[in-house]
């Protein structure tokens, strides 16, 4: 199975004009993926991991290569498991941080940008990121099974089905 991540870096927008009635604007760092799975549509930064590495050493290495961000102080938020025509496919764990350095910048991989949270564009992501991203972006933490059907590539498979659990503890060993 792959083991893979995902980062959502978040940050308050309190330039003027972004606040409406005393609220700060929440955004997400999304990036447009210009290649391999899931290219053309938006999603965190994040990718494979590599033989050996821990999943929060590998969504650091993402987003700092594909976005240029140094990410830190990661919080678990979630554990998506991938099912293709049954079987598992892709381990994807989950972060969020409010805290990084840099300017995101765009790369041969990713062209990054700073969306409201409630802007997210679900219509131009992976069909299951509509049920489990909401909850992620507002703080909560979840894990999922997430079923495809169809074969290879698993982006051009069929989303057919889901279990949702909310609340879960991502402590301890869990919390990697
Ligand atoms: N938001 C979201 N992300 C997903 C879903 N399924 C899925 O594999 N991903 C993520 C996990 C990984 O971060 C990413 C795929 O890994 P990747 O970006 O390294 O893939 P790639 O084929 O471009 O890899 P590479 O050759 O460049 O290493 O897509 C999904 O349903 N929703």
């Amino acid at each position: 199975m792959i083991e893979a991540t995902l980062c959502f870096p978040l940050r308050d927008d309190d330039s003027e004009g972004a606040a409406t009635d005393g609220d700060t604007l929440r955004e997400v760092l999304l990036i447009e993926k210009r290649r391999g799975l899931g290219e053309g549509w938006y999603n965190g930064p994040g990718g494979k991991c590599e033989p050996g590495e821990g999943p929060r050493k590998c969504a650091i290495r993402e987003t700092r290569e594909e976005v240029g961000l140094e990410v830190r102080d990661l919080e678990k938020a979630g554990e998506l498991r991938f099912l293709l025509d049954g079987e598992d496919h892709t381990f994807c764990h989950v972060y969020r941080t409010r805290s990084f350095g840099g300017e995101p910048t765009s790369s041969d991989e990713a062209h990054p940008e700073w969306v409201p949270v409630d802007e997210v564009p679900y219509d131009q992501m992976w069909e299951d990121d509509r049920l489990w991203l909401p909850g992620v972006l507002e703080g909560r933490s979840v894990t999922a099974e997430l079923r495809f059907e169809g074969g290879e590539p698993l982006d051009e498979a069929a989303f057919v089905d889901s279990d949702l659990e909310w609340g879960v503890s991502f402590d301890g060993a869990r919390g990697q």
